[in-house]
């Protein structure tokens, strides 16, 4: 069976309600009005991406219960489809698209190419998996993926004693030797550009014949919260990962146990929604929010009382309401000052936010994100200073100064979550134009669909 590439699901649940295309792109939405809106998300990518990588290299089949199903994901199933892995599709009932029961290959093959899109996770935690193949395994991916760090990746396998050839950039494209088995053992890395490096080894490290001592050398870790999902995973698949110290991590080699799990809702996917309430007024509630999780976008629920936002808790919803309004009678969004080295994904979107509020605000700790689909610092700045915003560039973050936009064209540069920023800004900005909306299938290929029910 054929699992298409790129698709959203084939049935939607929410029917076509795309806004107009224009020649330049999609012409986003200005909000009609305070929102009331009620929405339900598909899956989270991160752990889907974990759940694939881990059931592919288990000790038997396990099902995916209402994954995600979208580029970066197909492109993970594809990845490990041609490494020998099984899947089958069956029939969900979470209404985004069928469960998944991944089987792991008898024996993990190379003699392949794997595209890695502009996937983080595909072009990170695959690598190691592919040294476990017997054969050959070369990556690449988009355009833009060949200028994001690989160097933590190629420099911890070859010290793990895998053959691999690269151009010396420590970037794609490069090719891994796999001979079935990887040694295994003691190795420091530079974790700073990417967690992702680490949670790569770390998928794998039970694999390795004398499992993983891994150290990161680097001052700063960003992303935390993705390592400690990516440790939570493997405990819930029977493997424990030491922490002797911070910074360091142990795993003995054993077996990584089949396991089904249902995937979450992508919380940092609710974070544009969730955001629409306080730039539109009214109220946004997302559905299936856990009451306990790993996923970094659970923050919002304290990140946006910041903004001035109300959020509110029930049952497994939760509700964002717009702050009061400002003694001018606008929106009453407030200018914040945060340090988000855990939660860079979220930049996007917040800055968006930022930028229609009646203060400045200054964000920190976030050079890392300069290396996600595209620079981030940088288009940000470029694309709210095109509209009149006076954003400016610091070393590791952004300061956001109020100032009144106008319309015009805003560039995603592939990168879903700058789609989605344009989005934001747009609900409270006439006549701004996403040149690439397409791009949020990245991570959510209903997007417009979503969009336009939180605005019906
Ligand atoms: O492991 C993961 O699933 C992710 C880790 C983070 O990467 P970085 O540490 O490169 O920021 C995050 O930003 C990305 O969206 C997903
Ligand atoms: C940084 C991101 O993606 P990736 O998994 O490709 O790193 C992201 O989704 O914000």
């Amino acid at each position: 069976m054929q699992i298409s590439r790129y698709s959203a699901p084939e049935f939607d649940p929410y029917g076509d309600n795309r806004q107009t295309d224009t020649d330049a792109g999609w012409r986003a939405p200005v909000a009609p009005g305070p929102l009331a809106a009620v929405l339900s998300l598909p899956g989270s990518k991160s752990l889907t991406n974990r759940e694939l990588v881990l059931a592919a290299l288990a000790d038997g089949s396990s099902t995916l219960r209402a994954p995600l199903w979208s580029r970066d994901s197909e492109l993970m199933i594809e990845g490990l489809r041609a490494l020998g892995t099984r899947f089958e599709r069956r029939e969900g009932h979470g209404g985004f698209g069928d469960d998944l029961v991944v089987t792991p290959a008898d024996e993990l093959l190379g003699s392949t190419t794997i595209d890695c899109g502009l996937a983080g996770t595909v072009m990170r935690f695959l690598p190691p998996v592919a040294a476990l193949a017997l054969g050959p395994t070369t990556f690449d991916g988009d355009e833009g993926a060949r200028r994001r760090p690989m160097g933590g990746s190629i420099e911890a396998l070859r010290a793990l004693g895998v053959d691999l050839d690269d151009d010396g950039r420590g970037a794609l494209p490069f090719t891994v030797h796999g001979t079935g088995r990887v040694a295994g053992g003691e190795v420091a890395i530079d974790a700073s550009a990417s967690s992702q490096f680490v949670s790569g080894l770390l998928l794998s490290a039970p694999r390795f014949e004398r499992g993983l001592d891994l150290r990161h050398t680097g001052e700063r870790l960003p992303s935390l919260p993705h390592i400690e999902m990516t440790i939570a995973a493997l405990a819930a698949r029977g493997v424990e990962v030491e922490q002797p110290e911070r910074g360091r991590w142990r795993v003995a080699p054993g077996t990584i146990r089949a396991i089904d799990v249902d995937i979450e809702p992508d919380l940092s996917n609710a974070a544009p929604f969730l955001v629409a309430a306080l730039v539109a007024g009214g109220s946004v509630t997302i559905t299936g929010w856990p009451s306990e999780t790993t996923q970094v976008g659970a923050q919002l629920a304290e990140l946006l009382p910041l903004f001035g936002a109300r959020v509110e808790r029930a049952e497994s919803r939760l509700t964002v309401h717009a702050p009061e309004p400002g003694a001018d009678g606008g929106r009453g969004i407030r200018g914040v000052d945060l340090d988000l080295s855990e939660a860079g994904e979220l930049v996007p979107n917040l800055v968006a936010l930022a930028a229609l509020a009646d203060g400045p605000s200054t964000f920190t700790g976030i050079g890392h994100i300069r290396h996600h689909e595209t620079d981030r610092l940088a288009a940000l700045a470029a694309e709210l200073n095109g509209l009149g915003g006076r954003v400016t560039e610091l070393d590791d973050g952004l300061r956001v100064e109020p100032a009144p936009l106008h319309g015009g064209p805003w560039r995603a540069y592939a990168d879903h979550r700058m789609a989605t920023s344009g989005a934001i800004v747009g609900l409270a900005v006439p006549g701004v134009v996403v040149d690439d909306i397409d791009s949020t299938s990245k991570t959510l290929p209903q997007f417009t669909q979503l969009w336009g029910k939180l605005l019906a």
